[in-house]
Parts: structure tokens; sequence; C-alpha cells
């Protein structure tokens, strides 16, 4: 479970504060709200990329509002992927457990196991430059499970590809959601995505966060994404 009390960040000039928000345990929720309403902020506070200026963000009971990235136990899948270039994809994979001091074996391990989930053996030794958006996407979402952390965070990690494709991850996010009982932030710009994903979503606008039923969402979506109340 994660959870978000009064919490404000600020970067800039630009401000958000008093956010309120619960993910429960196994939950796939969904971020919408307009470009540049603050969405990717909000996203990188909660993975320790950006200060929580005031408030708590509590994972799992405890207070990580001021723990390093690496020390939350929350996976970021970065707006474009953002792989390591110099990297084989398994290296990518098994970046985060490097860090994390796990044993080569186990580290092989993992990376096979991930491979296998994935669909991507056959990518274990290339570079990212000449993957395809899908297969970059495979290999964010495999680096940022590696660790089979409590949360993942994904930052609009389906827009970039076609529908098939996009299908495609459908399928293995529910695959991932399967190995790990996942909670996740996914934002996404897409009402397709938030059909088939979410368990709950969250608007952002004005500044405020509101939570929906994704039902109600999808049945309200022109009025609560373009009236200004
Ligand atoms: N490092 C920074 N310094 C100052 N302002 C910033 C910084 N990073 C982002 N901003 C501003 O914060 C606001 C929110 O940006 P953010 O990227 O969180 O929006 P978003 O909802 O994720 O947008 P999009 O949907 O386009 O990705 C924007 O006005 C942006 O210009």
């Amino acid at each position: 479970m994660v959870e978000g009390i009064n919490i404000s960040i600020k970067q800039g000039a630009f401000e958000l504060e008093n956010l309120d928000f619960l993910i429960q345990t196994g939950e796939y929720a969904c971020l919408v709200g307009l470009t540049g309403s603050g969405k990717t902020t909000i996203l990188e506070a909660i993975c320790g990329l950006k200060p929580i200026r005031a408030g708590e963000l509590i994972l799992d009971g405890k207070n990580i509002s001021f723990l390093k990235p690496a020390e939350r136990n929350i996976g970021f899948v970065p707006q474009d992927g953002a792989l390591f270039e110099t990297m084989t994809v398994a290296e990518n994979m098994e970046f985060a457990l490097k860090i994390r001091k796990w044993s080569s074996r186990d580290r092989k391990n993992r990376v096979n196991q991930l491979a296998d989930l994935l669909s991507i053996r056959h990518l274990i030794n290339r570079r990212p430059l000449n993957l395809s958006g899908g297969e970059k996407q495979r290999v964010a979402l495999g680096r940022a499970i590696s660790f089979y952390p409590s949360v993942i965070c994904l930052d609009e990690p389906l827009s970039a590809l076609d529908d098939k494709t996009k299908m495609e991850m459908f399928q293995l996010i529910d695959d991932v959601r399967k190995e790990l009982n996942i909670t996740a932030l996914h934002i996404s710009h897409n009402i397709d995505e938030v059909e088939r994903l979410a368990d709950k979503v969250f608007q952002l606008k004005n500044k405020k966060l509101q939570s929906y039923q994704p039902s109600f969402f999808l049945q309200n979506k022109k009025r609560l994404l373009y009236e200004n109340e």
C-alpha cells in the first residue's frame, strides 16, 4: 500500500500542495491530467527523484519521504524508457540488483527469469540503440521490476507504441501483476489504457488530485477532462 498525506512538492515556480492519495496493495492506479499539470512531478517525488517539501509518503506502513530512491523499494519506468545506452539489455536489467548487492549468480538467474517473463531472451546481449519502441519498453519494465519492488511507477510507458504492440504490453502488464501482486501508478493520456488497466483513476486538475472509480471516470470523462469546475 502506498499513501500520500498532505504532500507538497515544489520545483522552480511550479508548486503542488496538500495532495492526498491512497493505492492499496495490488491495485493498479492510472494518473491522468493535462500536459504540464504536474503528473511527472508527482511520480518523481514518489520515486525519490524530487524532494517532498511537506507531508508524508507512506509505503507499507513506513514513512519513506526522506529515503533515497534506491532505498524506497519502488520501481520506475521513466517517460521514454531512458535505458542505459552503453549497457546491454541484461546489464540494464541487473543494474538495480548490483546496487542492492545481489550475488552474480542470483542476478543471472533473475535476468533469465525476466527475459522469459518479458519474452526478450533473444535480446539480452544487445544494446538498446536499435531496439524497437516495444522492445525498449519491455526492457525498461524488466529493469523496474527486477528487485521485486512493492510499487512501480510508470510514466506514459505505452504512449509511443502502435496498437498491436500496446495490446501485447497490456498482456505483459497483466503477467507482471500476477508475478508480483504489484501496486502501480501509471501516468496516461489515453482513455483505452485507463479502461484496460485501471482499478482506480486519479485526476490532477487545477493542482488538485481527485480519485475516481474507473467506471465513473469513463462515464463522465468528457465533463471531468474538459470542463472547468
Ligand atoms: N526542473 C524544473 N524546474 C522548474 N519547473 C519545472 C521543472 N520540471 C518541470 N517543471 C514545470 O513543472 C510543471 C509540471 O511539469 P510535469 O512534467 O510534472 O507535468 P506533466 O503533467 O507530467 O506534463 P506532461 O503530460 O506534458 O508530461 C510544468 O509547468 C513544468 O514546466
